[in-house]
């Protein structure tokens, strides 16, 4: 089935013609997610006829091998309904355009020869996606710079998609920016954020400035306070050697939250021109007041229970120290120095092997005067709450009171909401499709600048620092996640909402 948004849309125009690179043509990011995303992409006529993909890596791949174990992956897509792809099945048509565009070329990224390998195969308009682990992402554009690859000319663009994690604080953030820019422009790099390629975070601005009812109470007079919630069931899994010197905080908060926080928050731009709404996200994060240790709670998971079933600690997992110290959770309070969200506390809170998957974010309005109701019994108006649901049940729900049925005015709590389900076709997208798309098109606004990246590690970077040699506080697995979390909402008077509430 078509991704949803060429299925509502079509006529969304193909991609220009184009090589997607890939380098770390044999790893799992390929196999799981950019695969199945040009499979969709293919289905939904988005790809040229002249499109194709040339894949690099170490391992001694050839175009028939690289073409058999990609279709086996995702044939077995079709059995595992717990992939972040599954299908039915896979459609012929459609993986046999992919298919027959894959080339594959053995290299290695720390060697020159292989950029110069590179060089002789390509002309063109050309997409490089850094698929590899971090240490190469500055190694691989020096080498492509030098090549000369990165050159454009004759209406030809050469562009670079840089995965995740771009640096790992402010400091090697800048460093990885400027040995990037000294290859090429800005406009050439798109750094991927993944939670961006989500329909349903990209649907927060249409929800919040389409929809004149809200745009006027999303501030500080209306809004009390707005919590993001990222929780996991899932463990570390085979991921430990990446996890040990990362953590939470690193692998969650100042990209996929705070891309969630500047949806949410940033002013509106005055387009939906890619630089516009870029500068106000920039504008948005720069406000984040540094977060101070005083307001994060650092957890790790101890052993406990998922579906009645026993679940090791984090310190067991493979790949990970005994005597570990890195977070497998995280909670925040920020505050956002600006007028429209001044004095409105934004909860984050996100984590692995916690009681639910659930990522959403929730505006809790100021409660209504209550005058009118005061006398009743129990009659004080809840709140207005509006929850945004990303994951794993997209829709956006709104308590609200109303009057109970009956002789006296009685209040009673309702929920009043929306299912995407149930207005548009569950389409099984992998979000890169949009991402790929994109960049290919040349539209960087679901991609972060230089300067947004910056300004998101200068928010944690205190924290960072703070948390070098800290204390974790631990929390069962398949539990709602450290007490000490409780207590950062509840030293204010508030509390999470509870996970797994839909
Ligand atoms: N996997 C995922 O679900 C996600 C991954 N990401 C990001 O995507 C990127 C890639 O992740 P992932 O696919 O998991 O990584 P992998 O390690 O699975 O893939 C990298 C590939 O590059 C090969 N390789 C390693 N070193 C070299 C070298 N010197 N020269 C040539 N080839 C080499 C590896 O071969 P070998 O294994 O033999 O060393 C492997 O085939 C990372 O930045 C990650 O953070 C982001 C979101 C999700
Ligand atoms: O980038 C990452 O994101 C996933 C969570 O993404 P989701 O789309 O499945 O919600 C997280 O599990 C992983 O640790 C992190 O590296």
């Amino acid at each position: 089935m078509p991704d949803a948004r060429v299925h509502d849309t079509p006529d969304t125009p193909p991609a220009p013609p184009c090589t997607l690179v890939i380098f770390g043509a044999g790893g799992d990011l390929t196999k799981r997610l950019l695969m199945p995303a040009l499979y969709n992409l293919a289905g939904g006529g988005l790809l040229d006829q002249k499109f194709s993909v040339l894949g690099v890596d170490h391992n001694p791949l050839t175009d028939d091998g690289w073409r058999d174990d990609l279709t086996g992956t995702m044939e077995s897509f079709t059995k595992d309904t717990s992939a972040e792809f599954h299908a039915e099945r896979i459609d012929p048509r459609s993986w046999g355009f992919i298919r027959e565009r894959l080339h594959v070329m053995q290299g290695d990224f720390s060697e020159e020869a292989t950029f110069r390998d590179l060089a002789g195969r390509l002309t063109g308009n050309v997409v490089f996606y850094l698929a590899v682990s971090a240490r190469f992402f500055g190694p691989i554009v020096k080498g492509l710079g030098k090549a000369g690859l990165l050159k454009q000319g004759d209406g030809a663009f050469r562009r670079v998609v840089i995965e995740k994690p771009f640096g790992v604080d402010l400091a090697s953030a800048k460093a990885l920016n400027e040995t990037i820019l000294a290859q090429g422009d800005e406009s050439q790099f798109y750094r991927i954020d993944h939670f961006l390629g989500k329909e349903t975070v990209q649907s927060i601005l249409a929800l919040r400035f389409a929809n004149a009812l809200l745009e006027p109470i999303w501030r500080s007079e209306y809004v009390d306070h707005v919590e993001i919630t990222a929780a996991e069931t899932i463990g570390v899994e085979e991921r430990g050697r990446f996890y040990e010197p990362t953590g939470a905080l690193r692998d969650m908060v100042p990209n996929h939250l705070f891309q969630l926080l500047t949806m949410v928050a940033m002013e509106p731009p005055g387009s939906f021109d890619a630089e516009a709404v870029r500068d106000e996200k920039t504008r948005l994060v720069t406000a984040i007041r540094p977060v101070s240790p005083q307001d994060a709670v650092r957890g790790q998971y101890a052993a406990g229970r998922e579906e009645g079933k026993a679940v090791p600690a984090y310190r067991d997992e493979p790949d990970v120290a005994k005597d570990s110290r890195t977070e497998t959770y995280v909670a925040l309070k920020l505050a956002i120095d600006n007028p429209r969200w001044s004095g409105v506390p934004f909860y984050l809170r996100t984590g692995k092997r916690l009681a639910d998957r659930h990522t959403a974010i929730t505006v809790h309005f100021k409660p209504a005067p209550f005058t009118l109701f005061r006398g009743a019994d129990g009659d004080e108006p809840a709140s207005n709450v509006m929850r945004l649901n990303i994951d794993p049940e997209p829709g956006s729900f709104t308590g609200l009171n109303v009057k109970r049925p009956g002789p006296q005015m009685h209040l009673a709590a309702i929920e009043s909401g929306f299912r995407y389900a149930d207005f548009f076709d569950p389409a099984p997208t992998v979000g890169y499709e949009t991402l790929l798309y994109d960049c290919m098109m040349g539209d960087p606004t679901l991609f972060q600048r230089a300067d947004t990246i910056e300004a998101s590690w200068a928010a944690v970077d205190p924290l960072i620092k703070a948390w070098k040699d800290a204390p974790v506080c631990l929390y069962p697995a398949g539990s709602p996640g450290p007490k000490e979390a409780e207590e950062l909402l509840s030293r204010d008077g508030r509390a999470w909402l509870p996970l797994g509430k839909k």
